[in-house]
C-alpha cells in the first residue's frame, strides 16, 4: 500500500515536471513562427528564450558580431525576421528601404523600441532616446537649438581647456618616462571631462585624479559595478516589463540625486550671480527654463536644420522641470559617453598602427592651425577634410551603435512586396552589418580614410554608413561628438607621436562580455615627444 501511494506520489510529480517543462518550453518559443505566418524569410538560430539573440545574451559573442551574423545570413533578401530573445524584429538589408523607414515613412517608425516608466525611472525615460510619439517631438524640437554649429562654436573653448589638461598629461607622463598608456582609458577620462564642463559646468579633473566623484557617478550608469546591477540592467532592455513591475531603474536613485543636486547647485548660483556667464549646456537649459525655449542667433537660424524646424504640437508638450532638465545633461553621459570614448579610443590605436595616416594627418593639421597662436578653432577643426575621414573610418570598422531598434507606430506595407509591419512590430536596422558589406566597403577590415573622400562617398548608395543614424531621430549630439574627439585626436597629432606598445593586440578582439564593442584587452598604445 505504502509502495502504491509511492509510485502514484513520484507518478505526479513526474506528470507537473514535464508539463511545467512543456509549458516552458511552449513560451519560450511560442513566438518563433512569427515570420513564417508572414512569408518573410527569417535567421536559422532560435534558441528557447533567447532567440537568435543567444551568443550575445550568454556573452559568446559580441552584439555588433551578432548583428553582423544575422545580417550576412540573410545576403540576397532585402528584410528578414529574427527574434531578440522571443520578440520578433525585422532586420532591414536594403539601403533604399532604410531610407523609407527613418526618412519617408517616418511617421509609421517614429519610436525607438524602449519602454521606460516616468514614475520610475524619469532620468531615464525623459532622456529623448526614449521618449516617445508627440511628447518626443516637442523635446526635440525644443532641445535641438542647443545643438546647433553656433552652440557648439561657442562652446569649443571648454572642449579646448580640456585638451590643454590632456597636453599637460601627456606631457608629465612623458616627463617621468611612463610613456605607456590604456587609450580606452584615457578616453574615458578625457570625455568625462568634457561632460562635467560642458554639460554640468564644473571642472573635474579626470585625467590626474581618476578616481573623483564625478568619474565614479558616470561610471555607475554605464559600467555597473555589482553583478546585480548589471541584471537589472539586463531585465530593462530584456523584459522591460518584468523590470516595471519590479521598480527596478536603469538610473540608480544614488546617481539621479548626485546629478540633479549639482544642476540645482548650478542653477541656484548662476541665479544668485547673473554676471557670471559661462558659454556651456546649464545656460541653454536655464533659458528652457525660464523663456520655455533655447534662444537661437542669426547664424543658428541661417543654417537652420531639419531638426530645428519640427513643427511639434502642444499635444505633447511637457514642462521643463528640473528633472526633465537634469536628464537633458545625464543624457551626456547616457548617449554621449560610451559612444565618444570609443570613437577616440578607436581612433587613436588606428592612428598608432598606421604610421603613414597619422604623418599625412599631422602635415593637415599643421597647415590649418596656426602655429603662432597655438590655437585650434572650431572652424579652422571643422575644415580639416582627412581628420573628418579618418573620424568616419573609425566610425565605420568600430560602430559604437551596431544596430537601431524601431518601434512601428503606424500599419505600414512594406514597398515592392505585400509584407504588412503591425503597431508594435520592431525594426531592426543593422549599421555594424552595412558598414561591414564589401559591396559598399570592398575589403571592410582594412582601415582607409579614402573611402570618405567626396569621390569615393559619391560611389556607393545612401543609407549604407549610419553612425549616427539618420533623419529626424538623428543623434541629436553629433555635432558635439564630433568637435570633442577631433579636438583631442588634432591636440595628440599636433603635440605627439602615437605608436604601438609592446603590448598592442591588431586587430582588436572584442570583448564578448560587453554590449558595446570594446577591446577585451584594452588598446594599449605609447606616446614619444615629437
Ligand atoms: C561618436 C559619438 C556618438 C555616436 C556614434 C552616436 C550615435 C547615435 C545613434 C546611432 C543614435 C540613434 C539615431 C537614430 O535613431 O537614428 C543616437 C541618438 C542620440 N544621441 Fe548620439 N551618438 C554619439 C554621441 C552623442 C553625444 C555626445 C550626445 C550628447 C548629448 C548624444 C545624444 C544623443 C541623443 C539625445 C539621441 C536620441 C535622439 C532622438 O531620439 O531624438 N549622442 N546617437
Amino acid at each position: 500500500m505504502g509502495l502504491l501511494l509511492e509510485d502514484s506520489c513520484l507518478a505526479d510529480t513526474a506528470l507537473l515536471l514535464l508539463t511545467t517543462i512543456y509549458l516552458l518550453y511552449w513560451y519560450g518559443t511560442c513566438t518563433f513562427d512569427y515570420w513564417k505566418k508572414r512569408g518573410v524569410p527569417e535567421i536559422k538560430k532560435k534558441v528557447p528564450f533567447l532567440g537568435s539573440t543567444a551568443d550575445a545574451v550568454l556573452f559568446k559573442k559580441q552584439m555588433n558580431l551578432c548583428i553582423l551574423d544575422a545580417y550576412r545570413e540573410l545576403e540576397g533578401h532585402r528584410f528578414g525576421g529574427l527574434y531578440a530573445m522571443r520578440t520578433p524584429a525585422l532586420i532591414v538589408r536594403d539601403p533604399e528601404l532604410i531610407k523609407h523607414i527613418m526618412v519617408k515613412d517616418f511617421s509609421s517608425f517614429t519610436d525607438n523600441s524602449m519602454h521606460i516608466s516616468e514614475k520610475n525611472d524619469p532620468m531615464f525615460a525623459f532622456n529623448i532616446f526614449a521618449m516617445k510619439g508627440d511628447k518626443w517631438k516637442y523635446a526635440r524640437s525644443k532641445l535641438a537649438p542647443a545643438f546647433t554649429t553656433g552652440k557648439i562654436r561657442n562652446t569649443f573653448p571648454l572642449i579646448l581647456e580640456v585638451c590643454n589638461d590632456l597636453k599637460s598629461h601627456f606631457s608629465s607622463k612623458i616627463e617621468s618616462k611612463d610613456n605607456d598608456f590604456e587609450a580606452h582609458e584615457l578616453a574615458k577620462n578625457f570625455t568625462t571631462d568634457v561632460v562635467g564642463s560642458c554639460a554640468f559646468g564644473i571642472k573635474c579633473n579626470s585625467l590626474s585624479e581618476p578616481d573623483n566623484q564625478f568619474r565614479k557617478m558616470g561610471k555607475e550608469i554605464m559600467s555597473p559595478s555589482t553583478l546585480w546591477r548589471q541584471i537589472e540592467i539586463a531585465l530593462i532592455f530584456f523584459l522591460p516589463k518584468i523590470a516595471e513591475l519590479l521598480r527596478v531603474k536603469f538610473i540608480a536613485k544614488y546617481i539621479e540625486e548626485f546629478f540633479q543636486d549639482l544642476i540645482l547647485k548650478a542653477f541656484a548660483y548662476r541665479e544668485e550671480h547673473p554676471e557670471f556667464k559661462r558659454n556651456d549646456f546649464i545656460n541653454l537649459l536655464m533659458q528652457l527654463k525660464k523663456l520655455g525655449e533655447v534662444e537661437m542667433d542669426e547664424i543658428d537660424r541661417k543654417n537652420q536644420t531639419n531638426d530645428i524646424s519640427l513643427t511639434a504640437s502642444d499635444r505633447g508638450k511637457i514642462e521643463f522641470s528640473d528633472v526633465v532638465l537634469t536628464a537633458q545633461a545625464v543624457g551626456f553621459f547616457l548617449d554621449g559617453f560610451e559612444t565618444s570614448s570609443m570613437a577616440l579610443a578607436f581612433a587613436l590605436h588606428e592612428l598608432a598602427m598606421n604610421p603613414r595616416i597619422q604623418e599625412n594627418l599631422r602635415d593637415e593639421l599643421r597647415k590649418s592651425f596656426d602655429p603662432t597662436d597655438g590655437c585650434i578653432n572650431y572652424d579652422n577643426i571643422r575644415g580639416c577634410a582627412y581628420l573628418d575621414n579618418i573620424l568616419h573610418e573609425t566610425l565605420r570598422i568600430y560602430t559604437p551603435v551596431g544596430a537601431l531598434a524601431r518601434e512601428c507606430t503606424k500599419r505600414y506595407t512594406i514597398p515592392d512586396s505585400d509584407v504588412q509591419i503591425d503597431i508594435g512590430d520592431i525594426i531592426n536596422i543593422p549599421i555594424y552589418g552595412l558598414h561591414q558589406d564589401p559591396k559598399y566597403f570592398p575589403n571592410p577590415e582594412v582601415f582607409n580614410p579614402d573611402r570618405f573622400t567626396e569621390e569615393a562617398k559619391k560611389t556607393r548608395p545612401a543609407f549604407t554608413y549610419l553612425p549616427f543614424g539618420e533623419g529626424p531621430r538623428q543623434c541629436i549630439g553629433f555635432r558635439f561628438a564630433q568637435a570633442q574627439v577631433k579636438a583631442a585626436i588634432a591636440t595628440i597629432v599636433l603635440n605627439f607621436l602615437l605608436e604601438p606598445s609592446e603590448k598592442t593586440e591588431h586587430p582588436v578582439v572584442f570583448d564578448e562580455r560587453n554590449f558595446f564593442p570594446h577591446a577585451k584587452n584594452g588598446l594599449h598604445l605609447k606616446i614619444s615627444p615629437l
